[in-house]
């Protein structure tokens, strides 16, 4: 059976943003993790292989006695190089041109922890009847720079919709997409059970301060939102 993921925050690390803010992964996952981030995926869209590897190797090293889960995004066979190389590493998000499901769950063990990105109706279909499937990734909510290629956004009423069919499937939902901490009780209300983000922490001057924001948003009491979505 796989891990639970944790509510609450979740940092997509993308090395690219990470290093150009001038943080080191290891650093950025563990301060993270202190500030109560649950999950950390590592993102890497323009490394090659063997440095996504050792990035992912770092940061399970960064995550060591925090209790955070880490995922790989893309890439089941830098999950289990990693996890050859003696990390721990929980398991993968996968994007619709990945790896099926299955096949990384076969891979990667009945335990690993499997994310899959559908915000497309047919898509949220496919996942929430795909046993291998443990979450799903909804977004972008809006558009953004760390995201290039995607051109439409999704929205909050998505990730309502979504998370209510999700909920219904005892699937849990993470919103990601051009958001912070600022967001957190209006993702929350909309019944997401995370909130993912890129830049918000990696590109901050201060990663930690940054992760104990959102960590904090996102429990915090939402006796003053007036209203969500519809
Ligand atoms: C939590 C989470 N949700 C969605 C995504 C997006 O994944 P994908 O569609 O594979 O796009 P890339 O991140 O690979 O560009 C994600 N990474 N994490
Ligand atoms: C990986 C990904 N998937 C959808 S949006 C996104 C990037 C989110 O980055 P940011 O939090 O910087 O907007
Ligand atoms: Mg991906």
């Amino acid at each position: 059976m796989s891990r639970a993921l944790a509510p609450g925050a979740y940092l997509v690390l993308d090395l690219a943003v990470t290093e150009a803010a001038g943080h080191r992964p290891g650093d950025v996952a563990r301060a993270a993790a202190l500030h109560g981030v649950g999950t950390v995926q590592v993102r890497a869209k323009l490394a090659a292989p063997g440095a996504f590897v050792e990035a992912v190797v770092e940061v399970a090293r960064g995550l060591t006695g925090t209790g955070a889960a880490l995922v790989v995004d893309d890439r089941v066979d830098v999950a289990l190089a990693a996890r050859s190389r003696g990390a721990r590493v929980d398991g993968v998000h996968l994007g619709q041109h990945d790896l099926p499901a299955a096949d990384a769950r076969a891979l990667l063990g009945s335990d690993a922890l499997i994310g899959l990105s559908a915000a497309r109706p047919d898509d949220v279909r496919r996942a929430l009847t795909d046993p291998a499937v443990d979450y799903l990734g909804v977004g972008p909510v809006r558009l953004t720079s760390t995201k290039p290629d995607a051109t439409v956004a999704v929205g909050f009423d998505r990730v309502r919709d979504v998370s209510a069919d999700a909920r219904a499937a005892g699937r849990p939902v993470v919103a990601i997409g051009g958001l912070g901490a600022e967001d957190a009780g209006v993702v929350r209300a909309a019944g997401a059970h995370a909130l993912a983000v890129v830049s918000a922490v990696c590109a901050h001057p201060d990663p930690g301060a940054a992760a104990a924001a959102l960590v904090t948003a996102w429990w915090q009491p939402a006796t003053h939102l007036v209203a969500v979505a519809r």
